[in-house]
């Protein structure tokens, strides 16, 4: 038998009962479900990850659907929870779902909905200050200031690589990739390659452009490459940030070998998921490699990391903070709010979830359908109209 979870609720005599597993930013999530007839029920528990039996006592025996967080276990035994409760729609407040067992939620009808698009540039901004403060080794310097230890200007002191006329190297170049991609190519003027299972024309026309430009005005143009594979960006770029998806395909996608190929003053930038590194070979290579750098958002075992990592001089470690501007963590508590509104409603999925704005717009209602629902087509769920 689970335990009682504590609760905060919302609007008690709505007809809808809508469960979020964490208390989110902002208030008109709360507002739009609410208006809508949603009792809106919000753990408070003092336990940051909930255990899958935390889920089904907030679950319970009525749930029309839940809003989750990426650190939970969405799996058969929840997703099956949910449905013998009525639930029939689910939503991560994450763009990245690997959390989330799609084909059980498809197994028992479930809508599984995320957050694309209002986290983009946030991520992408994130992905570009740990590229600049393990380059210019922002931390290493700021430690060293506060230790006292600063006598004067040397010219050897904190020497670090600078980023104009580098390459950088993309692999994942989506959503967030090419928007890391063209802030790194604009902003200092880095060469691109990148490496993705699709064309990025976008991106590739940005960068001719900008080139073109730079051309124009007596400058050296910035220049492009689709690399065939991925290694090819390993052993090209001098800064690679990896933006794929985590999947089977992508689990340890940088390996020992794959790091041994690399450039020895590389750097190396994960916003994407801790297993796409192998964390264990990269300890081993920060250790043997002391000019190779690395900036990292997220851990393979989180919230851990590997032994050693934390003493490594050549490694800059937040603790998951990409997506986190305020403008950003509400939007993506109303995209997925309205995930789970709209699949309550029986409104149809938005026709394309990269395009979001309508949904964050707070001076007008947001449009009759879902946000974005992953497994839209499994389900055979209607599509509206842009
Ligand atoms: N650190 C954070 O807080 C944070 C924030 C947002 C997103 N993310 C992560 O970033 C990921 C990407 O988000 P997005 O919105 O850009 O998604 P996206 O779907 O737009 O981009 C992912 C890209 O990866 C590519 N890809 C998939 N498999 C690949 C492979 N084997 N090799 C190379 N490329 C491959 C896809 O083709 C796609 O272009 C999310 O899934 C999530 O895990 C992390
Ligand atoms: O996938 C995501 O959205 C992040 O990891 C958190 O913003």
């Amino acid at each position: 038998m689970a335990k009682p979870v504590s609760i905060e609720v919302y609007n008690p005599s709505g007809k809808y009962r809508v469960v979020s597993t964490k208390s989110m930013p902002g208030t008109r999530w709360i507002n739009l479900l609410v208006e809508q007839d949603c009792r809106v029920e919000i753990c408070t528990q003092n336990k940051t990850i909930l255990s899958v039996d935390d889920i089904i006592a907030l679950i319970g025996d009525k749930c029309d659907g839940v809003i989750g967080q990426l650190t939970e276990d969405w799996g058969e035994t929840l997703f099956s929870a949910l449905s013998k409760a009525g639930g029939k729609a689910f939503s991560n407040m994450a763009v990245g779902y690997n959390n989330v067992d799609v084909n059980a939620a498809n197994k028992y009808g479930v809508a599984v909905g995320n957050t694309p698009g209002v986290l983009t540039e946030t991520t992408a901004e994130l992905a570009a200050s740990l590229s600049l403060a393990a380059a210019r080794r922002i931390v290493e310097a700021d430690e060293f200031m506060r230790a006292g230890l600063y006598e004067g200007w040397l010219p050897h002191l904190f020497v670090g690589n600078l980023l104009k006329g580098q390459t950088v190297g993309v692999i994942g170049a989506g959503r967030i990739g090419s928007a890391y991609a063209r802030m790194m190519v604009e902003g200092f003027k880095m060469n691109l390659i990148y490496f993705d299972l699709y064309q990025s024309t976008r991106l590739e026309k940005f960068v001719t452009a900008y080139g073109e430009f730079l051309k124009a005005n007596g400058e050296q143009p910035v220049t492009w490459k689709r690399a065939a594979s991925m290694d090819e960006v390993l052993q090209q770029a001098d800064l690679i940030s990896l933006h794929p998806i985590l999947d089977k395909t992508t689990y340890h996608l940088v390996n020992k070998e794959r790091l041994s190929m690399m450039k020895k003053e590389a750097i190396l930038i994960n916003c994407s998921r801790g297993a796409v590194i192998d964390e264990v070979a990269l300890v081993e290579h920060l250790k043997a490699n002391p000019m190779f750098r690395v900036g990292l958002d997220v851990f393979e075992d989180e919230p851990f990391m590997k032994p050693g990592l934390a003493d490594m001089k050549n490694a800059v470690v937040v603790p998951h903070i990409a997506s986190a501007s305020k403008w950003t963590r509400e939007g993506m508590a109303t995209l997925a709010a309205l995930n789970v509104l709209g699949k309550i409603k029986g409104y149809p999925a938005w026709a394309d979830p990269n395009r979001v704005e309508p949904f964050l717009n707070e001076n007008a209602p947001p449009p009759a359908a879902c946000p974005s629902i992953v497994n839209a087509k499994a389900l055979s769920l209607p599509v509206s109209k842009l």
